[in-house]
């Protein structure tokens, strides 16, 4: 394990640490090639166990998902044999949840500026055939631009038979979970992500989530009793919940809009997208995948694209045409 961290340590600086949670840690990082700040993901696979494959979920997701408001995967390595480190986007806005709590609320106006956001990856997930399944604001980060960027794919699926799929495995946090997913139907994710989705945007108006009880029955009951005035996002009947589809361009969503939500990838649009995304899911996402997706990050935010060489004496950058 040393010497990969060793090898990784080669391109990147490591610096404190910003999150932990149960077998994973989140440190700051400082990629040395490009001087672009970075959050290593350091997951100990002894602890994780029998979660190794949702790693791979997680690996595999964020491979294949490229949006400007879905946390990037830049670098990962797995072959150390008690760890895992993924190089990932830095947010450095910190959680949603922490921005709401300490605004208390947020305005209507700024309320649907990140639920426009919010909708506009989800739609792109499912445009991909990916259902998250447990999105909650403490799975939204907010980056250095307010733009939300959704992470933890760690219990997403891309069910073989395409979106209609049903599934069963009911995971994420209860208090955003759909009931048909409580009730341990079989359901579909898209459309559970809308109850999540849904239950976030009320938690994103009022302050505090609609759902909540310290006793999870009563709370389950809260979830199946069905009665709020909320429009169609958590409707109880699954066949009666409002797309994201019809989501886009909600009159609610397009109020001070002109247009509707946009929820295609900005991030490659001026090659042709689809060889650019297939492109993507084939690289090994290694020290080349990082460097060149930092430099275009750097580029997108109108910094010059360059190369620090560190020398002993500080870094000089290395002007690349
Ligand atoms: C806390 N904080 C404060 C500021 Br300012 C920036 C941050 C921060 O963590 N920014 C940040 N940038 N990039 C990332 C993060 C956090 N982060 C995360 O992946 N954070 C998650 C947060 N999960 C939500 C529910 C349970 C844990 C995490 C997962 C495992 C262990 C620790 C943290 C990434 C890597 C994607």
């Amino acid at each position: 394990a040393v010497d990969d961290y060793e090898k990784l340590l080669k391109y990147y600086d490591v610096h404190e640490t910003i999150g932990a949670g149960g077998f994973a840690k989140v440190k700051l990082a400082t990629h040395i090639f490009t001087g672009e700040k970075v959050a290593l993901k350091i997951m100990n696979k002894e602890s994780h166990g029998d979660d190794l494959p949702r790693v791979k979920t997680e690996i595999d997701a964020m491979k294949n998902l490229s949006h400007q408001n879905v946390c990037r995967l830049y670098h990962f390595v797995i072959k150390t044999p008690g760890k895992i480190f993924m190089i990932l986007e830095y947010c450095p806005g910190g959680e949603l949840f922490d921005y709401i709590i300490e605004k208390d609320r947020l305005t209507e106006d700024e309320t649907r500026m990140f639920f426009r956001q919010i909708v506009s990856a989800v739609a792109y997930i499912h445009s991909q055939d990916y259902a998250h399944r447990d999105l909650k604001p403490e799975n939204r980060f907010i980056d250095g631009d307010q733009n939300l960027k959704l992470i933890d794919f760690g219990v997403c699926a891309k069910p073989k038979g395409g979106m209609d799929y049903h599934l069963m495995i009911c995971c994420g946090n209860p208090a955003y979970a759909a009931p048909e997913l409580i009730q341990g139907k079989a359901y579909i994710g898209s459309v559970a992500d809308i109850w999540s989705t849904g239950v976030l945007l009320y938690a994103l108006m009022c302050g505090y989530q609609p759902f909540d009880d310290d006793n999870v029955m009563l709370m389950y009951k809260k979830i199946m009793r069905g009665k709020y005035d909320m429009p169609q996002m958590i409707q109880v009947d699954p066949k009666r919940r409002i797309t994201v589809r019809h989501l886009l361009n909600h009159p609610w969503l397009m109020q001070g809009y002109s247009c509707p939500v946009e929820w295609q990838s900005k991030i490659f649009y001026k090659w042709s997208k689809g060889s650019t995304l297939h492109l993507l899911s084939k690289w090994d996402y290694d020290q080349t995948t990082a460097t060149y997706l930092l430099l275009l990050s750097k580029k997108s935010h109108g910094k010059p694209v360059r190369l620090m060489r560190s020398s002993a004496f500080g870094e000089h950058p290395l002007n690349i045409e």
